[in-house]
């Protein structure tokens, strides 16, 4: 039926779902060493779109990068798989996952003569973190667990083996009735979630952290501070934010491919603001769904049709 998918695009073919595998001895399972994208593809007033695939796609091979990871696909052959993978399952939106990982050949840290294999992936994926959370916003806390620094390894690549450090705090969060994380870095000052950037309002001005703050440089995050500009509001982009100032702040939110616009209504035991979603919040996240839906027009360039 339409939303069924059954296709996976694997180094260079389409394959059935189930025969997309890899050899257990595979270094990424073992070792993390893989890189790894995640997308939405829109259900548009004009059609079917990725939204930025562009800067996904140059994050992906920035993020392997650090690994010397080298993809053997350009990113027109990887654009056209994507394309012809949500045609093939006339997917009308989805959640697109690309990765690229140290394949089979030997084990041991260094990745030496392992390929570097790459599949994509895509689905029907609705609300990230629930469709009540949309409107209603979702309580939170911060986790015991801190994140990587930066200078201990890339946050800035999206690499599968930081995930941990993600799997761990949000967990957390759930273990004790929160729906998600917050992260500290290091230093003891905000970080982000687990998959997703976090933004706060203040007296009407929006702060969020920079990549000083060992952060993955979201494109969600860019978009709505671009967004926020265009509509008049003052960013802070490059914020280092005490712990102390979330419970103090008038709004909170969280961003991501996944988790989209996601208000915060409560961190460990404090409502922020009015304990639901904030005005500044509904504005851009109203904003951020009338761009992506295609009810406003401009930056057409963040789009490829399908
Ligand atoms: C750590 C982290 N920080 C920020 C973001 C937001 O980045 P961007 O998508 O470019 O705005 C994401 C995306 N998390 C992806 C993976 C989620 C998952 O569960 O896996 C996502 O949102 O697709 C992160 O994983």
């Amino acid at each position: 039926d339409e939303m069924d998918v059954d296709t996976i695009w694997q180094n260079g073919e389409f394959v059935d779902w189930e025969d997309a595998t890899t050899h257990v001895l595979t270094h990424g399972l073992h070792y993390g060493t893989g890189v790894f994208e995640g997308a939405r593809a829109y259900n548009t007033e004009e059609g079917t779109a990725i939204f930025r695939w562009e800067e996904h796609l140059d994050r992906l091979y920035a993020s392997g990068k650090p690994y010397e990871m080298e993809i053997p696909f350009t990113k027109e052959e990887l654009s056209e798989a994507t394309l012809e993978l949500l045609r093939r399952q006339d997917l009308k939106s989805a959640y697109i996952r690309p990765i690229a990982y140290y394949g089979y050949d030997s084990l041991g840290v260094s990745p030496r003569d392992c390929p570097t294999d790459v599949a994509i992936a895509c689905w029907p994926w609705g609300a990230y973190l629930g469709e009540e959370a949309l409107e209603n916003g979702i309580k939170v806390m911060v986790s015991s667990w801190r994140k990587h620094s930066s200078s201990q390894i890339p946050t800035n690549a999206k690499t599968t083996g930081l995930y941990v450090n993600s799997l761990l705090a949000g967990e957390e969060a759930r273990r004790n009735g929160c729906a998600e994380a917050i992260v500290l870095n290091k230093e003891g000052n905000v970080a982000e979630g687990p998959g997703e950037n976090i933004f706060l309002v203040r007296d009407g001005e929006i702060f969020t952290p920079g990549l000083s703050q060992s952060i993955l440089d979201g494109i969600t995050r860019d978009t709505v501070i671009t967004l926020a500009r265009e509509m008049g509001y003052t960013v802070h982009d490059q914020a280092v934010i005490s712990r102390g100032e979330l419970h103090t702040a008038d709004e909170l939110f969280f961003t991501g491919s996944a988790a989209e616009v996601t208000p915060i209504r409560q961190v460990d035991n404090v409502e922020i603001g009015s304990g639901s979603r904030g005005p500044v919040t509904e504005d851009l996240q109203t904003a951020f769904f009338d761009l992506v839906e295609r009810r406003t027009d401009d930056h057409d360039e963040w789009f490829t049709y399908v």
